[in-house]
């Protein structure tokens, strides 16, 4: 197999689109990634003639570019061959399932202060039609306030924060709404809690009236796009292309493209079936990440152990933000390979409520015989692991 790396670069937009083009003896795959790819993943079977279409750099390949990359976040334009499955394989040696390396993990984290970060969509509720009914299940309210109890857990979302908060409903935790760009600390209950009310942290607040003005304009101009939704997620914005029927993404794009143009201080990036409008400041989940840990007290800390969990592109900047400081991991959450700075993976939802069961039942354990034994004090920091029995709904 041949590869080479062709970089798509719409300079209006701001949407980089890396596409790796592998060619085998029989066929041709491409990878599209916002940068160019570490490791193998997310491949894609186009045709040769629409892969060539894609190739040609003018302004057409632009929106190709922008469409490929809309069906590259689809799963149903992935296909199962031979050579998928080998890319599959691969890419789960490099990615191992988080719950299989339970052990090793928790080896990993001994001694240290665990801080809980997880994104919302698609990692703590599935992912539905409807972006206002991602309701997360009882059973993941459950654990994830049991979680809380052991370590200090934020949730951090793409989501305005107000919205976020009103599915999760846990008012002990940290949220990050907004990609990020709008921090709270827990209202109450959390021994976690810093300060008088907490830490607020807003990084855009003078790009609201400019949000507001482009939601409009874009409510009003997708009109005409049946399935098309736009979300007002306070700091940025959301396009939804979930319902939209695929002949019309392109026209889709279009829109959303010239409205942009004329704002060059925000930006778009891409997550699952969703175009993602926001400020162009230097602000993303990764920073919010940093900046929780340093509100938290672990800013130069080495024997704390962040991990965060999370299904998207927009978690990519953390999983980085983890490798660049040599602490703690990522934990993808995807069924499909991925380009992704995560170190370990989980196939959906129900597998990382099973794994914070886990987590917070190895350190009740640990609690538990510290107990018995007079041991350590501090709670959160796992000395002896134990591994629930699988749940019985997975
Ligand atoms: O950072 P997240 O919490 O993952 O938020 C990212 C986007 O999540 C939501 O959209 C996604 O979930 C919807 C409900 O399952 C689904 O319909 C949509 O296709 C997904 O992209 C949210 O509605 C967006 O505003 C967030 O940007």
């Amino acid at each position: 197999m041949t590869n080479q790396n062709v970089v798509v670069a719409d300079t209006n937009s701001g949407l980089n689109l890396a596409i790796t083009v592998h060619v085998t003896n029989s066929s041709i795959f491409t990878t599209a990634a916002q940068k160019p790819p570490a490791a193998p993943g997310g491949y894609i079977s186009i045709s040769r003639k629409k892969l060539l279409k894609n190739l040609e750099i003018n302004g057409g390949a632009r929106i190709n570019a922008w469409v490929d990359s809309m069906k590259a976040s689809s799963p149903t334009h992935i296909k199962s061959t031979p050579s998928v499955n080998e890319e599959q394989s691969s890419w789960i040696l490099h990615h191992p399932s988080a719950l299989e390396m339970f052990e090793q993990i928790i080896d990993a984290s001994k001694g240290k202060q665990i801080v809980m970060f997880l994104d919302y969509d698609g990692t703590l509720s599935p992912i539905v039609d409807d972006p206002d009914k991602a309701f997360m299940s009882k059973q993941m309210r459950a654990t994830v306030r049991k979680l809380a109890r052991f370590f200090p857990t934020a949730i951090v979302s793409g989501r305005c924060r107000d919205k976020v908060y009103n599915f999760v409903r846990l008012a002990e935790l940290y949220y990050a709404g907004s990609h990020g760009m709008d921090i709270k600390g827990p209202a109450k209950g959390s021994k976690y809690k810093k300060g008088g009310d907490g830490v607020v942290f807003q990084a855009a607040s003078e790009f609201l009236p400019m949000i507001d003005e482009v939601y409009e304009e874009l409510v009003e101009k997708t009109k005409t796009t049946p399935g098309a939704k736009v979300e007002n997620n306070k700091f940025c914005l959301s396009v939804h292309y979930r319902c939209v029927d695929e002949k019309k993404w392109s026209g889709l794009a279009q829109v959303v493209k010239s409205v942009l143009k004329e704002y060059p201080k925000l930006r778009l990036t891409q997550g699952r079936k969703v175009l993602e409008i926001r400020p162009t400041i230097k602000w993303d989940k990764g920073k919010a990440l940093e900046f929780l840990l340093e509100s938290l007290g672990f800013a130069n800390c080495t024997d704390v152990f962040p991990v965060y969990i999370g299904d998207d592109r927009t978690d990519e900047d953390a999983f980085k933000v983890l490798r660049e400081r040599g602490q703690g991991f990522g934990i993808l959450v995807s069924k499909i390979p991925k380009d992704t700075s995560a170190s370990y993976s989980l196939q959906e939802p129900t597998q990382a409520s099973y794994g914070f069961l886990a987590t917070s039942g190895g350190v009740e354990t640990a609690a538990l015989s510290r107990a018995v034994k007079g041991g350590v004090k501090s709670r959160g920091r796992i000395e002896t692991v134990q591994i629930y029995p699988p749940l019985q709904e997975m």
